[in-house]
């Protein structure tokens, strides 16, 4: 039946495609005996080598659609179902404990993982724990006669449903079949989300039930637009989603011719658009943007997508094509952001009560001087290739910004004495999103030569509002006069300190916030690739002489975000008149 749901627009377009769950049933089991031993066995057995020839089958798909490397997990798991310890661990289970298969593969692959996981000297061990996980999770759904999704191995068009994707789920989506996505919960800001916006797909998150509204394979009509969702739509639904979709490529047409303009305001004022990136396989969206720099690489996907910490080579390589790939334009290259919800398989971090106020980013970096030295040392090294600008996360004291510094500073003596070839304009800056730096920027301002201001992060710690947690995305709101009081005090500091003063979280890229920004004068704005033309045709529709009054106004006179919002949307009426 037809039904209409209400998200949060994560990712401009539209899709209409077959539903596609990606959502894990229920595995539990009863214990019981059994009395006949041997067909037990035999049914182990069919779990078994059904797991073997689905595993196979999903590797192969994977190897073809999204590469080797993405495919090696799968390599492991095969092991794993080949190995005879494991299997034929389960199979003695069976008999001499004359339980069902279901138990004692349970049982047999607890002891196995417990074993894995105390090998704490063995970080290549360590992670075969998760393999051990997900392969006994296949035998058990295969046991249990349930299904398990398979993202990596999808053959046709579909819109992926999940109650909340990880970026390794998101990294595993093949963008030739993947239409678009929709999630139970998340918000705007949410990695998901992001990422979604890297791969140009149409996304519509925090829709709190589109996983229990919608069955495998139903008709799913996504307006990434405006948060729309339409489950089994009608005939005309269809039809005016497809034409919504045309308007939309229309426009977007439009905007590609800007594409080799420069960003630039109706009074001729230059500014800098930038995008933001996650992988060097994001360049290609870069290019075709047309963006001016790379305002922010998100360096912690790098450690996301592996198995184990990047070597130092490994990074370098990396960073060193995303500078080529600009071709002398700046690229700002943050150093790892991990923490908060951002975990690795093969760093065994604390569990926090609060990780958004833990050990996160520079933190986290800080208290793991080599990880930190070794990033360091690898972007150093790729300076060398163009125009390159380190950025330092969630710093909130000078004192945490001193000690990062002094760290790049000893590593950079330490390669010099050894000949090594670096950059002599590299830039050091910080990232705006703490609010005691917002607050300090003044001081700050001094010993950096950039800021950059994350407002994801800016935001969710000022209005102390989750940025992922939907039951108080209404007080996450970034056009709330004591959001922009922090961005324009952190603006006017500064320019009044001679340095420039950018933006890399989402704000950036908001059509609302833009007219605010640009009244106060921010220089550089870094967003998605896929904002930078929409945003281009918008600075070319703005004159700032018009607008000079507007960042006072909403900072000092408007006592809400939506006043703000208003006062947006009455100039957007004068200027597109
Ligand atoms: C750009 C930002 O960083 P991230 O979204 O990676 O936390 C931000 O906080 O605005
Ligand atoms: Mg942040």
């Amino acid at each position: 039946m037809t039904k209409t749901l209400k998200g949060i627009a994560a990712s401009d377009g539209i899709a209409v495609a077959p539903a596609y769950l990606l959502v894990e049933p229920d595995l539990s089991f009863t214990k019981a005996t059994v009395s006949d031993v041997d067909s037990e066995l035999a049914r182990y057995k069919e779990a078994i080598s059904v797991s073997t020839a689905e595993v196979e089958k999903i590797r192969d798909s994977a190897k073809k659609s999204l590469g080797e490397d993405e495919a090696q997990v799968f390599e492991a798991h095969l092991m794993i179902l080949n190995d005879p310890e494991f299997t034929g661990a389960i199979e003695n289970e069976i008999k001499e404990q004359k339980v069902n298969s279901e138990a004692a593969l349970d049982e047999t692959a607890q002891k196995f993982i417990t074993i894995f996981e105390g090998m704490t000297d063995n970080e290549y061990m360590q992670q075969r724990a998760a393999d051990v996980r997900d392969v006994s999770k296949r035998i058990m759904a295969h046991l249990l006669g349930k299904e398990l999704p398979n993202p990596a191995s999808i053959d046709h068009e579909v819109v992926v449903v999940a109650h909340d994707l990880t970026p390794s789920d998101t990294a595993q989506l093949n963008k030739k079949y993947v239409k678009g996505f929709v999630t139970d919960i998340g918000g705007r800001t949410a990695h998901s989300a992001i990422m979604a916006r890297s791969l140009e797909l149409p996304a519509v998150v925090g829709t709190d039930s589109i996983t229990k509204d919608v069955q495998n394979g139903e008709t799913v009509a996504v307006n990434g637009l405006n948060g729309d969702v339409i489950v089994d739509p009608t005939d005309s639904q269809i039809a005016d989603y497809k034409q919504k979709s045309a308007d939309f490529l229309k426009q977007k047409a439009e905007w590609e011719k800007l594409k080799n303009e420069p960003s630039v305001t109706a009074d001729g004022k230059k500014f800098t658009i930038a995008a933001n990136i996650g992988t060097p396989n994001d360049m290609q969206g870069v290019n075709d943007n047309g963006a001016e720099a790379v305002g922010l690489y998100r360096t912690e996907f790098l450690y996301m997508d592996s198995k184990d910490f990047p070597t130092e080579d490994e990074q370098f390589e990396a960073y060193k094509e995303v500078i080529e790939g600009m071709h002398g334009k700046q690229v700002i290259i943050r150093t790892m952001d991990i923490g908060g919800d951002k975990h690795l398989d093969y760093w065994d971090l604390p569990d926090e009560m609060n990780p958004f106020l833990g050990v996160r980013a520079i933190r986290l970096s800080l208290q793991n001087e080599e990880i930190f030295r070794t990033q360091l040392r690898a972007l150093l090294r790729a300076s060398a290739y163009g125009k390159l600008g380190i950025m330092f996360p969630m710093i909130g004291t000078l004192g945490e910004l001193r000690k990062a510094k002094a760290i790049l500073a000893e590593e950079q003596e330490k390669l010099a004495a050894k000949g090594v070839k670096m950059s002599s304009d590299l830039e050091v800056g910080m990232m705006i999103e703490v609010p005691a730096a917002a607050v300090l920027a003044d001081q700050l301002a001094k010993e950096v030569d950039f800021f950059s201001i994350g407002t994801n992060d800016l935001i969710q710690y000022t209005m102390a509002a989750d940025r992922g947690n939907d039951n108080v995305s209404y007080l996450y709101q970034p056009a709330n006069p004591s959001v922009l009081r922090l961005i324009k005090h952190t603006i006017d500091a500064a320019h009044e300190n001679g340095i420039w003063c950018g933006m890399c979280g989402e704000a950036a890229g908001d059509s609302t916030m833009f007219p605010i920004l640009l009244s106060m004068g921010l220089d550089e704005y870094s967003m998605s690739a896929t904002s930078i033309l929409r945003i281009r045709s918008l600075m070319k529709k703005l004159n700032t002489n018009d607008i000079k009054e507007l960042a006072n106004k909403a900072c000092y006179v408007s006592e809400t975000a939506e006043e703000n919002e208003q006062l947006v949307s009455d100039l957007m009426k004068k200027v597109d008149r």
